[in-house]
Parts: C-alpha cells; sequence; structure tokens
C-alpha cells in the first residue's frame, strides 16, 4: 500500500514465509540482542519463526508485542499463547501482559529497534543468499519494480518482486500489505525466496519503513533513488525530514551502491550525501550524467529511447508504458540492473518486455472512442506529471478524477486541486479514501488550491463526492479523442469510509461506466457530442 490504504492491507497471509524453519533456541537470541529474559523459562525455548501481530502467529512463534498508536501488543499476548506462540519479546510496559501467559518472555528497551535483527535471526539471515536491489522515492517505486523484477528474470535469475502491488516469490504471487512489509514478515518473505530458489528480488522501501526500521538486517547490492515530492508530511515532520529518511538507504550500513536520478533536484542533493559509490541518470539526455535517455519518442502505448552508458555503450530501448515518468523509471531500472550485474542488453530486453503494471496509467478496455485510464497518482508531483504527459499524447479534452485522502497529509490539498485545475480540460473532484474526515471539508481546501489559478487558465470544474457518481460523469462527458483519467486508487480494492473499507476498484467502476454510457447512447462513437 498504500500510502492511501487499502483493503487487502497491513496484515499479508501467514503462508508468505517457508513451509518448514528450523527451530532456533531462544537462549542465543536472548544472548544476541543482550536481553535478561523476563522468565526462567526463557532458555528452555526455541522458536521457529516470528510475527509482530496476535493474529498471524503460526505455532512455535516468536511473539513480538510492540507498542503501538492504538494498543500494546502485549495485550494480545493471550491471543498469541492460544495460536501457538512459543515465547514473546516485549518491553517493561509489556512484562506483566506477557509474563502471565506463562510463556518464556524476553525484555529490552526497544524491541522495534532489534526487530530486524531478531527476524534475521530466527530466520538464518535470508536475505544475504539474494541480490536485492531497493528502489525508493516519492513516484515510480512500484514501476520500478517491476521493470526490476523483469530484467532480473531476462538476466536468468530466478526473480522476487516485493512491493505495494504485488509480492512474487518466483511464480508465487501474494497480494499486497504495507509497501514494505514489518521486519518480521519481509525477512520471512527472504526466507520463502530462499525455499523456493529466488536467486535475485526487486523491493519497494518507503522512508516509513527506513524511519521505523522495517528493513534491518536487509543489505541492498544496490539502492535506487526515483524522485521526492511532497507525500507523508502527516508522519514526517518536514519535506527535509521526509528526505533524510529516503537518504538512510544510501549509507554504507545500508547499501553497495547507489542509482540516483539527477534531474530530479533532491536526486542532486542525495549526491552530496550518499556514503556509497553512485552512478547517476538522466531521462532528460543531460551531458553530466553516466548515463543518459536520447532521443525519446512517445506514444499512448508506450515509448523507444536510446540508452547511453559510461565509455559509450549503447542500446535501443522499446518499452510499453507511456509517459516521460516511465522514460525515467525505464532508464533507472536499466542502469540499476547493469550495477547489479546484469548484463545491459538483458535489462534493455526484460525492461522491454514489462507488459504493464497493474493501476499505473492502466488502460480500461471499452473499445470507445476515448481511452479511460485508471494511475495510482495521488500526490501533487505525480498528479502533475501524469497530466502532462497526457497532453502531449491526447488530441482531445483531458477529463480527470481526483480526490485527496483524509486523516493524511493535508497540506497536499490545495496543490493537487490547483495541479488539476491547471493542467486537465475537466476536473472532477470527488472522494478518495475520506477515513474520519467530512468528505466536503477535503474537498474544500482542494478548492482553495483551485481557485489559485486564475479562471481564464483553470479546468471546467465539477464537484462530486460520490466517487461512483464522479466517474459516471466523467465517461459520461467524454468525447472522440478525449482521455478519461481516475487518479489515487490504481490497483486498490477499497474505499475508507468511517472505519469501515468498502469494495471499490476504480478499474471496475469505469468498466461499468463504460458499459453504462453505451448502453445510454446505444452506439460507440460519440464523435461530435
Ligand atoms: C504509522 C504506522 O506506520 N503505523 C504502524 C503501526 O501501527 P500502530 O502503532 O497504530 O499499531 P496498533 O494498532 O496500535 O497495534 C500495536 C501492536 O499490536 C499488534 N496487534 C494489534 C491488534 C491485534 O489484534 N493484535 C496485535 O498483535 C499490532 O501488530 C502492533 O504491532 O504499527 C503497525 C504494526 O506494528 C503497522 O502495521 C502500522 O502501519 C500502518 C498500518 C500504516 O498504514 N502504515 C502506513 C502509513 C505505511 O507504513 N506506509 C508506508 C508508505 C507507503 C508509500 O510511500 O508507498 C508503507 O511502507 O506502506
Amino acid at each position: 500500500m498504500t500510502s492511501e490504504g487499502t483493503l487487502s492491507a497491513v496484515r499479508p497471509p501467514s503462508s508468505m514465509r517457508p513451509s518448514n524453519s528450523s527451530p532456533r533456541p531462544l537462549s542465543g537470541l536472548a544472548s544476541l540482542i543482550g536481553a535478561p529474559s523476563g522468565t526462567s523459562r526463557a532458555p528452555l525455548a526455541a522458536v521457529r519463526g516470528v510475527t509482530i501481530d496476535s493474529r498471524r502467529v503460526c505455532r512455535g512463534d516468536l511473539y513480538v508485542a510492540l507498542p503501538g498508536s492504538a494498543a500494546h501488543g502485549a495485550d494480545f499476548s493471550a491471543q498469541a499463547l492460544a495460536a501457538g506462540a512459543a515465547a514473546i519479546l516485549t518491553d517493561e510496559a509489556g512484562r506483566a501482559a506477557a509474563v502471565a501467559t506463562g510463556l518464556p518472555v524476553l525484555v529490552v528497551p526497544d524491541p522495534r529497534a532489534v526487530l530486524g535483527q531478531v527476524s534475521a535471526w530466527v530466520y538464518g539471515n535470508p536475505a544475504a543468499g539474494v541480490t536485492v536491489i531497493g528502489v525508493t522515492g516519492t513516484s515510480g517505486k512500484s514501476t520500478s519494480g517491476f521493470l526490476l523484477e523483469a530484467g532480473l528474470r531476462a538476466a536468468g535469475h530466478r526473480a522476487g518482486l516485493i512491493g505495494g502491488v504485488e509480492i512474487h516469490v518466483g511464480e508465487l504471487h501474494f497480494p499486497p500489505g504495507l509497501t514494505t512489509p514489518e521486519a518480521s514478515d519481509l525477512h520471512g518473505l527472504f526466507a520463502l525466496m530462499r525455499e523456493q530458489g529466488v536467486t535475485a528480488a526487486a523491493m519497494e522501501v518507503s522512508s516509513h519503513a527506513l524511519a521505523l526500521g522495517r528493513v534491518d538486517g536487509v543489505f541492498y547490492d544496490v539502492a535506487l533513488f526515483t524522485n521526492l515530492s511532497q507525500d507523508h508530511l502527516d508522519f514526517h515532520r518536514d519535506l527535509d525530514d521526509y528526505f533524510a529518511a529516503k537518504a538512510r538507504l544510501f549509507t554504507a550500513a545500508m547499501s553497495r551502491a547507489g542509482v540516483v536520478n539527477i534531474d530530479d533536484a533532491h536526486g542532486r542533493a542525495l549526491l552530496d550525501i550518499a556514503e556509497i559509490p553512485m552512478t547517476t541518470f538522466s531521462a532528460q539526455g543531460s551531458p553530466e550524467a553516466d548515463w543518459r535517455a536520447l532521443d525519446a519518442s512517445l506514444g499512448p502505448e508506450g515509448g523507444v529511447f536510446r540508452v547511453v552508458g559510461p565509455g559509450g555503450v549503447e542500446e535501443a530501448v522499446s518499452i510499453n508504458l507511456p509517459g516521460p515518468f516511465n522514460v525515467a523509471n525505464a532508464l533507472g531500472a536499466i542502469v540499476a540492473l547493469v550495477e547489479a550485474g546484469v548484463p545491459l542488453r538483458a535489462a534493455v530486453t526484460g525492461v522491454g518486455s514489462l507488459p504493464g503494471v497493474p493501476g499505473r496509467m492502466e488502460r480500461v478496455a471499452g473499445g470507445e472512442d476515448f481511452q479511460a485510464i485508471v494511475d495510482y497518482s495521488h500526490k501533487p508531483g505525480a498528479v502533475e506529471s501524469v497530466l502532462c504527459s497526457l497532453r502531449e499524447i491526447t488530441k482531445g479534452r483531458i477529463i480527470m478524477v481526483l480526490g485527496c485522502g483524509g486523516d493524511r497529509d493535508r497540506g497536499k490539498r490545495p496543490m493537487m486541486g490547483e495541479a488539476i485545475a491547471r493542467l486537465a480540460d475537466v476536473a472532477i473532484l470527488t472522494s478518495d479514501n475520506p477515513r474520519s474526515e467530512d468528505p466536503l471539508r477535503i474537498l474544500a481546501e482542494m478548492m482553495d488550491g483551485v481557485l489559485g489559478v486564475p479562471r481564464d487558465g483553470r479546468a471546467h470544474v465539477i464537484i462530486e463526492p460520490d466517487r461512483a457518481a464522479a466517474i459516471d460523469l466523467a465517461v459520461g462527458r467524454a468525447g472522440f479523442g478525449d482521455v478519461v483519467v481516475v487518479a489515487g486508487k490504481g490497483h486498490e480494492q477499497g474505499q475508507y469510509v468511517g472505519d469501515q473499507v468498502l469494495p471499490f476498484d476504480d478499474r471496475q467502476v469505469v468498466a461499468e461506466a463504460i458499459v453504462r454510457r453505451r448502453n445510454r447512447t446505444g452506439r460507440r462513437s460519440t464523435y461530435g457530442e
């Protein structure tokens, strides 16, 4: 996920870990983390797996009870015991509840701080046996992950993918949870990769993950930085803090080598603070970059460009993903793959073989004479980038449906309102996961940005808080050569309203709206309407 949340999110299935792992003595763990045991039984126990969620405990697990914002994990110790936990690791605040179960208990001051180390130890450090490429940045993480995985496959690797759209372990596919799983899930996943013979993996590394230590215990062969723009300022203090979290991936403790987009201002800034050797790329063909994209030609179905690297090495690249930002994503992936030891030709072939990414500029086929696209863009930079890309390849009007999430970074709302009003022809403002907030209040904050755009350069703006009705309106208004783009949810499957998650798939709702429109008009062509 999911900066804005998904239905299946947060709790990955228990099957996403090895089917058979050897028991590890708790005494070894206690000395590893310097934890005095909370009970005299601790040295006798052994653990086979690790989880931070009582609802996902498997027999023989170490249950790590973390303090949270809504509860303390130790409050769920009895559930963990009933599900077969073998031991509990917690902090001082959780000690009493954990000890009351009668299970062996280890106590440390900050269990989250040791979770990566503990999980790697429990599963026998599985990530060390896999070539791992991590990708971070505000936009492009998921697409880059898919491109990297395709390149690794083309090079003959049995490949894995960890990210917010899908999780792949060879041929096994799982629904996503968080964009970057909690450390206990992450190391379980790497252990499953080891069991399945996966040799290389691409993974998305979110700023939350870096700030919360979710990727502790993983060392990246290559770290890729795509770009940075405003997002997640409900979690990070400010943009500098957000950037600092991302920059952690480029320290010597976390990664061997870095690859960075120098068309992005924060990418350039990263060069000054990175502790590891950095390779630069520019999709705009900057002569300063080690790798450049030249002669890019873009169309609605994808694009072609030449990649030119150090010493004049060169290959022709063809991708099935539209938009200039996908030239940057493809170039970054190619460079990261080369840095990870993939031959350039294989990297280019793999990247070119990717048919598309679910929910990323995904077309909804309806056989109409306008395009209908669903895209995950839900931050100001991404909205602007999608609208500019579409402008280059659209003959008719751009009709965009857009909302902003509730209980999340409020500063994005006027910025997104401004972007859609300035760059779309018809802007239909609607709801996108209002959560506990009043949808009309969110829309009013988007309107603050809309009204900042001079009237003569402003899109025709419609407010329709009901997302399905907004989509219906957009599809109903489309004419020959127009593009309808429904932004925000992408592959996600739910609308968060209050404390409920209502099933909602933009792709399905768009498809249904197209059918309704056809039934209404009785014809496919709408030219001249
Ligand atoms: C802000 C944040 O990161 N919150 C995380 C935090 O939640 P919390 O402190 O509220 O946890 P809590 O509900 O109080 O529960 C406390 C503990 O009890 C446990 N518990 C709870 C209930 C129960 O029945 N049994 C049980 O064991 C929980 O697993 C938890 O360990 O700890 C939980 C697990 O420890 C995380 O799942 C949760 O992530 C939430 C779900 C989340 O939505 N995070 C988002 C913002 C996130 O991380 N997003 C990034 C960025 C995405 C991007 O840029 O694309 C991501 O990587 O996905």
